[in-house]
């Protein structure tokens, strides 16, 4: 198991503009011998700088497919949805040219359209060539929260589900979320952090205890050639 290469970064700027162009060169590489690209980011607050500045990379959008690595199960006009905050700030620019793969369909609960999903990202095809995760303070990646229940479908590694729900009791609402196989399988896979808390978190993850208790560490204890790379500034 290689260990995490850290990468930290005097200011968040500074850390967007060497995401986002490691990022747009996996791309531009993955699109050069392979003819396509595949993308999935995270959501919350942290990657809209990043986003910003991945968005103006001079790559060939059009053969990039993005999509989320979860989702908070609103429809986009909530402001809490993932989808709507990426289509503002990365789908903007030569970015707009790339196609976006969205979680959300109007139903009430995501169990009923769990096929639906599952199919969904099955057809984007196996492996991602870059998955960038954010983290909370809590040790939660993806939409993995500790000891949520629907944690452990997440979580198995043994899987072909390409996606899983999750009903984080600290939620408003319940997740879907890309399975631990498909996030772990990407050729460039980055945690994406910022700020002096969730780097105490990161620590804790790095130490000894339950992955259910901080499901980050799936990622931090997972067998992978490429090492995880973590992005951190202040
Ligand atoms: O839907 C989400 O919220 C994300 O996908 C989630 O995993 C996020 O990366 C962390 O919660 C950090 O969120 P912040 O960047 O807002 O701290």
């Amino acid at each position: 198991m290689a260990e995490p290469e850290f990468h930290r970064y005097e200011t968040r700027e500074a850390l967007a503009e060497a995401l986002a162009s490691g990022v747009a060169a996996v791309l531009a590489g993955a699109i050069a011998t392979e003819g396509v690209a595949r993308l999935a980011v995270s959501g919350g607050s942290t990657p809209k700088r990043f986003f910003e500045r991945l968005a103006q990379a001079e790559i060939d959008w059009a053969d990039v497919t993005i999509t989320l690595v979860d989702e908070r199960w609103v429809p986009e006009d909530s402001e809490r949805s993932n989808a709507a905050m990426l289509r503002r700030h990365l789908l903007a620019g030569p970015a707009a040219a790339a196609r976006f793969v969205p979680f959300y369909e109007p139903s009430a609960m995501p169990e009923e359209v769990f096929d639906t999903l599952n199919d969904r990202f099955h057809r984007i095809g196996r492996a991602f060539d870059v998955v960038i995760l954010g983290m909370g303070t809590d040790g939660h990646t993806a939409s993995w929260f500790p000891n949520a229940p629907g944690l452990a479908q997440c979580l198995d590694p043994a899987t072909d589900d390409t996606v899983a729900i999750a009903h984080p009791p600290s939620q408003d609402e319940p997740r879907v979320t890309l399975t631990f196989p498909l996030v772990v399988d990407a050729r460039f896979l980055a945690l994406h952090i910022e700020g002096e808390e969730k780097l105490q978190t990161f620590a804790a993850a790095k130490g000894e205890g339950p992955v259910e208790e901080m499901p980050v560490r799936a990622v931090l204890q997972a067998d992978r050639r490429e090492p995880l790379q973590v992005f951190w500034a202040p």
